[in-house]
């Protein structure tokens, strides 16, 4: 079919500029222009009605005046899917709500994998980090998360903490998190519709006993499985560790278990981090999940997304 006659669509997307710049590149430009999709820069400040006959709309912002924009456009083009619900994608802002998505599962649990979520306590006002009860159950070490996901640089610092001295440099509100070994290694499992490819990154690595009985106060860390190989080394987190070696989870327990978040969520776009107990090899431990993640990273992005693209311009079923 020539491409005068084939039928086009426009997939409109608005995102952040840094976002933009890492999502939008000319190979996926050009893999969906054969496909027939256009992708489209909307401006989000201006009536989405007026920028072109969309055939889906594609978002990472989260200030008023935008999901106001996107809620006038649903209202006028029901028809229209928009990836995804403001309504939906809030639930991962907060890494309470977050979690809570996995404890509420009701997946059916394979024979051999177990999957939950590591025991963590939120903690609301900073008088109670400096007293000593703060931790309820949780033993130390524990990783202290800001509450708050809201993508800022501040959302993704966080705290190695190895006593109650260490406590002293938080401010609530906070996520204090049991610290798991799980051989320095996390799996991020990529969503995009239907289509789900897990990677391996870098990760803290073990504390011995006897690391945790000697090591005192806190260590600040931040996007630590965005680091380098050399960066990592250099950073002193450990050795240079291979990842080679490291056995995947089975696929299809990742596959049923990004298949029930995705519905229980109503979400199409989103990446979860998943850690191996290093004491229990059948058991997994998710701690986080983001919105829209970075998927050029993703092996084969361009043509996932296109095809992604292709299901929603085509009306096939979305969450
Ligand atoms: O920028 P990238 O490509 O590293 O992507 C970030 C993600 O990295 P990942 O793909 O999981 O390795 C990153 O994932 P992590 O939180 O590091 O697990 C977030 O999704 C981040 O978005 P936000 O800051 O939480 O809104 C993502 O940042 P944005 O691209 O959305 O700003
Ligand atoms: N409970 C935990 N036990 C051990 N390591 C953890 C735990 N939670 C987080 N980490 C490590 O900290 C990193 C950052 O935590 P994460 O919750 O994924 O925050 P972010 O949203 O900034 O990616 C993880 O990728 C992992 O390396
Ligand atoms: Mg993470
Ligand atoms: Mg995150």
């Amino acid at each position: 079919m020539s491409d005068s006659i084939q039928e086009r669509y426009l997939v409109g997307y608005a995102l952040a500029a840094k976002k933009q710049h890492s999502f939008i590149q000319p190979s996926l430009i050009e893999h969906s222009k054969q496909r027939g999709i256009d992708l489209v820069k909307l401006d989000p400040t201006k009536s989405l009605v007026e920028q072109g006959k969309l055939d889906c709309i594609i978002h990472k912002l989260y200030d008023v005046d935008w999901k106001e924009n996107l809620h006038k456009f649903r209202e006028k083009c029901p028809g229209v899917p928009v990836i995804d619900s403001p309504e939906a994608i809030e639930r991962l802002h907060n890494r309470v709500s977050m979690l809570e998505v996995i404890t509420q599962l009701r997946f059916p649990v394979s024979d051999s994998e177990r999957f939950g979520v590591p025991e963590q306590v939120v903690v609301m006002d900073s008088s109670v980090l400096s007293g000593g009860g703060a931790l309820g159950e949780l033993k130390f070490p524990v990783i202290a998360k800001p509450l708050d996901a809201d993508g800022s640089a501040k959302s993704h610092k966080m705290f190695l903490i190895y006593d109650q001295e260490g406590m002293k440099i938080l401010k609530a509100p906070i996520v204090l998190q049991e610290f798991v070994n799980h051989g320095g290694v996390i799996f991020k499992v990529y969503v995009v519709g239907d289509h789900v490819k897990c990677v391996k990154r870098r990760s803290l690595p073990d504390i011995s006993e006897e690391k945790i009985g000697t090591s005192k106060g806190s260590l600040p860390f931040s996007q630590i499985s965005n680091l380098t190989a050399q960066e990592d080394k250099n950073k002193e987190y450990g050795e240079d560790r291979s990842l080679e070696t490291v056995e995947m989870p089975p696929s299809s327990f990742l596959t049923d278990l990004a298949k029930a978040m995705r519905e229980s969520m109503g979400l199409n776009l989103f990446n979860f981090d998943v850690i191996r107990d290093a004491r229990d090899a059948n058991r997994y431990l998710i701690i986080d999940i983001n919105y829209f993640p970075g998927y050029a990273k993703m092996p084969s992005y361009e043509p996932v997304l296109t095809e992604f693209f292709w299901d929603m311009v085509t009306k096939k079923k979305h969450v």
